[in-house]
């Protein structure tokens, strides 16, 4: 799981850096309002996540939380943050 989430940073921080025009990832990056729509989806995909699990959906759960964990990362892409300050918090906590 770390070598997935530390696989998935580092491509969006290749498509933040090369910007190519197919990338949806790279549009977030480029698009004058591409931090509000990442903001909404983490919105959506929250309310979608609660849904899933009232209703035990547990592959609508993985596939929300995949959603959520995907334009989490961008997001702290885009504050300049990265997997390392997540952790330092989450470690702070133990
Ligand atoms: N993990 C993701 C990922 N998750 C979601 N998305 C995109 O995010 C957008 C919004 O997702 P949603 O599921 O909300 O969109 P939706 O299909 O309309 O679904 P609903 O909102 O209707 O439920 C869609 O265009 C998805 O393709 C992602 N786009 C890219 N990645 C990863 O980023 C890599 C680079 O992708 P590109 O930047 O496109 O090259 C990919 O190889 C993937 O590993």
């Amino acid at each position: 799981m770390d070598d997935t989430l530390e696989d998935l940073f580092a491509v969006i921080e290749d498509r933040k850096e090369t910007l190519p025009e197919d990338s949806y990832t790279a549009s977030l990056f480029t698009h004058e309002k591409g931090e509000n729509a990442v903001l909404e989806k983490l919105g959506e995909e929250t309310t979608e996540l609660v849904l899933a699990a009232k209703d035990d959906d547990r592959e609508e759960i993985a596939y929300e939380a995949a959603d959520i964990v995907y334009h989490l990362l961008v997001l702290l892409s885009m504050k300049e943050m990265d997997l390392a300050d997540l952790e330092a918090e989450l470690e702070s906590r133990r």
